[in-house]
């Protein structure tokens, strides 16, 4: 009996250590498993707070820049007020009032939109901290008592979807059918025959005269391909194609910087100016190109300086509501300079990367002009340098526009040019006539009223869109 006592002893206490074994070695890997499914959730740092310094290059086109830091602002002396409104200059009467954003949440940006700031509580003036917070995908503890409800979101409007920034040239290269006819199709015809007597040459010159392009530019090209031609054998469409092509992009000096100078400085935003006639779309650029800047994961407010109209900061206070950028506007009739300071003042506040001024282009008299913008910048320049001063131009009104920015030239010093309208005209050789008048580039091109419907200029592919 005793013996087999022991045999069970021993028995069951071999069964108890295989037991222990299993026990721990399971207890092994559920603890494994456990680690191994929260390892993902780590990593929390967005793309947008990386992306702070350093020049980048938006996908495909839009090209941005810093603005000279040489020209770098007086910092102020003046010691912040505490007053809730400070006032520019004694001269100045603003009362400008800041409209706050619906709370950029970002719109669900195509691709690569970052959301900077995950949510901000509802006390507004706050400046945006850039901590990782924990954002609500992060699973919650279990241990941890629930937290109370995170507050309703002011009911913000929807945010729009931005078309993609990348490719808009070439998406929008329809758009660009009448000047395809006027002057690629022609051109094509004419020079696609091979030899050409002197009544071709002379249609050549008519067809670019017509398309806009100006007497210089006119013959700086019909000297270049009158010389080519004699050099090199032309016998197809092909290689008229191709011959073309190389002296209208070199003639659009594809070496100039059209990079918008749009990044942000070390310690202030970086500040557009938007100028040019009315009606000319100057508002609706200023908004495209928030569009754009917003859909690159920068904070962008907008300065509607244009207080001549009060349509016009309704119509920029709907464009950044749409985007959820922040509005700077002032009363009717306030002065612009007012309202262009406090602009800037409110976009160094808050650490937005860019502020987009829009101006009023009232052409009245030439004095008057240089009296508004002159002081808009001046007094912008208390705050900060203004980096990017974009004409607008409407190229559907050919030999005016160009006078009406020769007079802006004088005025103000040009950085760029936006030529819009560029739908609605058969005449996109007014591109070549204008940068050649004013020795600036144009940087970017309206190509339609969408929203989207803005393009940065590149000379390889417009002249592509104008041949076909
Ligand atoms: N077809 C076309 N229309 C455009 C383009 N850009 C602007 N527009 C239209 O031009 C008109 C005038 O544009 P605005 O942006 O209001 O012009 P503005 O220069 O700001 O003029 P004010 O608002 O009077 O100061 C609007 O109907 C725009 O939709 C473009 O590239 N193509």
């Amino acid at each position: 009996m005793g013996g087999v006592t022991t045999g069970a002893w021993i028995a069951i206490a071999a069964a108890l250590a295989v037991l222990l074994v299993v026990l721990v070695v399971g207890s092994l890997l559920y603890r494994r498993r456990r680690i191994s499914l929260k390892a993902p959730d780590t990593p929390q740092v967005t793309t947008a707070e990386k992306d702070r310094s350093g020049s980048y290059r938006a996908d495909g086109g839009f090209n941005f820049s810093q603005g000279s830091t040489a020209t770098a602002p007086p910092r102020e002396v003046v010691p912040e007020p505490v007053l809730p409104e400070p006032v520019p200059e004694p001269t100045i009467t603003p009362e400008p009032e800041v409209v706050a954003p619906p709370e950029p949440e970002k719109a669900p940006a195509p691709e690569k939109a970052p959301e900077k700031e995950p949510q901000k509580p509802t006390a507004p003036p706050e400046p945006v901290t850039y901590e990782p917070v924990v954002s609500p995908e992060v699973e919650p503890e279990p241990e941890v008592a629930p937290t109370p409800e995170p507050e309703p979101a002011p009911a913000a409007p929807a945010l729009d979807v931005i078309a993609p920034t990348e490719g808009r040239l070439d998406r929008l290269r329809g758009r660009l059918s009448r000047s395809q006819s006027a002057v690629g199709k022609s051109l094509l015809g004419l020079l696609g025959g091979g030899d050409l007597d002197e009544d071709s040459w002379e249609e050549v010159e008519d067809t670019l005269l017509i398309a806009d392009l100006g007497s210089a530019t006119t013959t700086k090209i019909v000297t270049s391909l009158r010389e080519q031609m004699a050099s090199r054998s032309v016998r197809t469409e092909a290689d008229a194609r191709a011959l073309l092509r190389e002296v209208l992009v070199s003639e659009l000096r594809p070496e100039l910087d059209r990079s918008i100078r749009a990044l942000p400085h070390d310690d202030h935003p970086a500040v557009l100016l938007v100028v040019g006639v009315n009606g000319t779309g100057k508002t609706t650029t200023t908004g495209k190109l928030a569009r754009v800047l917003v859909a690159d994961g920068r904070r962008v407010l907008l300065g509607a300086a244009d207080t001549f109209r009060a349509a016009a900061a309704d119509q920029l206070q709907t464009w950044a509501e749409r985007v959820g950028a922040e509005v700077v506007r002032g009363k009717e009739a306030a002065d612009p300079a007012a309202v262009a300071f406090d602009a800037v003042a409110k976009g160094i506040d808050n650490g937005v990367d860019v502020v987009l001024i829009d101006t009023a282009g009232r052409l009245h008299t030439k004095t008057g002009l240089m009296d508004e913008l002159g002081k808009v910048k001046r007094v912008i320049e208390k705050k900060a340098s203004v980096d990017d001063v974009l004409l607008v131009l409407d190229a559907t009104i050919g030999q005016n526009g160009l006078a009406q920015a020769r007079v802006f030239a004088e005025v103000v010093d040009i950085t760029g040019v936006v030529l819009t309208k560029l739908d609605g005209t058969a005449k996109g050789g007014i591109v070549f006539q204008v940068q050649h008048e004013l020795g600036v580039p144009v940087k970017l091109v309206g190509l339609g009223e969408g929203a989207d419907d803005l393009a940065p200029f590149e000379p390889g592919a417009f002249v592509d869109a104008l041949l076909g």
